[in-house]
């Protein structure tokens, strides 16, 4: 007998109508050509919009090339991080892996799905507090917890979601996280090959680093 877990599992497998796409723009966008030196230059992408029943979040897709004609592309998954992201805050890796992951597609063509998961799904003023903990001593883990949140409530239906919707089913995962990649599977998304995304690290994120090794089992020894 199927489990209700089992069940809620599959009608989301093939209920293609909790996701609606609502829009699609272009947007021209500068990428910097390495890391550190270069001129930026233009790329112009392809930004869709996204609406669902799950989460009740707008999510976005930046594509880079032409999506019909993608065989297994690149992908990068990224959690919204507005702390990183928008004002470049090095507590974490999440600003330069998002530029980073930009530069690569723009390069190669590929996706990179916005998922306004922030704070790995506990959201903005979560996250915040759990920083002001972390300040007294508490590692990212232990955050959560005493904030009374498991360590990761993102969820990732939605992504697999927006790739079939995207006519796609196959990928290059950019990411360090081998916990997406199970995710996805679960809903379809075979990962044909994981790319790491190995950025980012400063003084001030050692530590947030070594637990995201030690207690998220994040691959992050550069081979
Ligand atoms: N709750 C909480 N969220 C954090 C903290 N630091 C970063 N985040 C969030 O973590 C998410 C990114 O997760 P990461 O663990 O950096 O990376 P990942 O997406 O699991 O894996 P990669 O694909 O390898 O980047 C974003 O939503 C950030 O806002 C923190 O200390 N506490
Ligand atoms: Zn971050």
């Amino acid at each position: 007998m199927l489990s209700i877990e089992q069940l809620v599992q599959y009608r989301q497998i093939f209920d293609s109508s909790l996701i609606k796409r609502e829009a699609k723009i272009k947007l021209p966008s500068a990428i910097n050509k390495t890391a550190h030196v270069g001129e930026p230059e233009t790329h112009h992408f392809d930004l869709y919009g996204y609406k669902n029943a799950i989460d009740n979040q707008e999510h976005v897709a930046l594509i880079s090339g032409d999506v019909e004609k993608f065989d297994i592309p690149l992908v990068r998954i990224h959690s919204e991080c507005l702390t990183g992201d928008v004002f470049g805050s090095l507590r974490c890796d999440c600003g330069p892996q998002l530029n980073h992951a930009k530069a690569m597609i723009a390069k190669e063509g590929g996706i990179i799905l916005y998922m306004r998961q922030e704070g790995r799904g506990i959201g903005l003023l979560n996250k915040l507090k759990a920083y002001e903990l972390q300040e007294c001593g508490a590692d990212t883990v232990e955050a959560n917890h005493q904030l009374g949140f498991a360590a990761d409530l993102r969820r990732y239906e939605l992504s697999a979601f927006m790739l079939k919707d995207l006519g796609i089913s196959k990928i290059k995962l950019i990411t360090n996280n081998p916990d997406k990649i199970h995710a996805l599977a679960k809903f379809g998304i075979e990962v044909i090959e994981r790319v790491p995304l190995i950025v980012g690290q400063a003084e001030e994120n050692i530590s947030y680093m070594q637990t995201k090794k030690e207690k998220m089992s994040h691959l992050l020894d550069k081979e």
